[in-house]
């Protein structure tokens, strides 16, 4: 089922459009990354879904109860819709107790008791309920922003760039114990990022937006292994583009030679494109004949990185191999996959 639906969403400022007709869907205990660059409209769509924003057409539902809509505005407050912010927005002058319980009223005192707890060891922070914020760390004080969020126990958890005031190195540990506390609620949830790592790392899909649009929506190997353009191709990962003529349904003809397709290419024979393989789907041969030269090698740790020339062009490859030298000769190959034409 869907806890989350967004038809045709539109929405300004001041009449500067600003969202351009979105549909998204999410089905109950998924994450969804809001990515894309900076002003594209990510956070306008988080407060659209929060009740924070007016849409000038189209509809938003959560469960199947149109929270905005022609004529329909449902305030924030009634949207059972929890928020956790960059900034963790908690009060300084509550302890994390009465942080914690403060969106939990109109319940007898032992369930509130219960919820607590409940919520304490969610979050991992038992024996801390009587500590004030400032007594925390940061990552302790966004577990506690995260427990407040869901100890009101929304259908739908929104969360706005809410890594990125967390030092790089806790950063990955803490995305996966965010995530790890989500799917055990099983809440659904939304998350603006302007990176490609954290959504990755963070979401079940991905809506990669574009100038108040959503380009593509989909798992992030969806959108990473069959991007429908180049710009949803670049902004997940690098990307080698080649002449390619179409020569048969699942072959190319390209400056490395013929490549096969596992899948039928959407193209007519005879189709002038260009065929995308990423660092890591090119395979280098040491090859004194190759019309290749390594023109740059750098060592990344788990891969080795290299620039290959070949006539005027020239190629970025991962490999696990790291015997090859600048100034080699050598050739390139891919191995057959599903191919990206463009
Ligand atoms: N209150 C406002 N009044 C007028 N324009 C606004 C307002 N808030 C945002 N905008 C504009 O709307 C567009 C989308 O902004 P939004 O904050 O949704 O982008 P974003 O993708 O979340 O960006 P960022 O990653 O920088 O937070 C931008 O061009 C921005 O300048």
């Amino acid at each position: 089922m869907s806890t989350l639906s967004i038809k045709g969403v539109h929405s300004d400022y001041h009449g500067l459009q600003v969202l351009k007709g979105l549909d998204l869907t999410l089905n109950k205990g998924e994450i969804a990354a809001l990515l894309g660059p900076s002003g594209c409209g990510k956070t306008t769509l988080l407060r659209a879904i929060a009740g924070l924003q007016l849409l000038s057409q189209g509809e938003i539902s959560i469960n199947n109860r149109v929270l905005s809509g022609p004529e329909v505005f449902v305030p924030s407050e009634q949207r059972g819709v929890g928020m956790i912010f960059q900034d963790y927005a908690l009060f300084p002058h509550l302890n994390v107790a009465d942080n914690i319980l403060f969106g939990v009223k109109s319940v007898a005192k032992d369930i509130r008791k219960q919820r607590l707890n409940e919520m304490l060891s969610l979050v991992k922070l038992e024996g801390l309920g009587g500590r004030f914020p400032h007594e925390l760390s940061g990552g302790q004080q966004q577990r506690v922003s995260i427990a407040r969020a869901l100890a009101y126990e929304p259908e739908l958890l929104l969360l706005d760039e809410p890594f990125s005031n967390i030092d790089a190195k806790v950063r990955g540990e803490m995305m996966l114990e965010i995530r790890t506390i989500l799917k055990e609620s099983n809440v659904s949830a939304v998350f603006v990022t302007h990176s490609k790592d954290e959504a990755f790392v963070f979401a079940d899909k991905l809506a990669l937006f574009k100038e108040g649009q959503i380009v593509q929506y989909g798992t992030a190997e969806a959108l990473y292994a069959s991007p429908i353009d180049k710009y949803v191709a670049d902004f997940l990962g690098q990307c080698n583009y080649l002449p390619a003529v179409v020569s048969t349904c699942s072959s190319v003809e390209t400056p490395l030679g013929m490549l096969n397709s596992t899948s039928r290419l959407p193209f007519t024979v005879g189709y002038q494109g260009e065929v995308m393989l990423r660092p890591q789907q090119l395979e280098i041969t040491a090859d004194e004949a190759g019309e290749g030269v390594i023109i740059d090698r750098r060592f990344l740790g788990s891969v080795c990185h290299y620039q290959v020339k070949i006539a005027q062009s020239s190629y970025q490859i991962n490999s696990l191999n790291g015997q090859f030298i600048p100034g080699q000769r050598v050739s390139l190959t891919t191995s057959a996959h599903s191919l990206v034409i463009f």
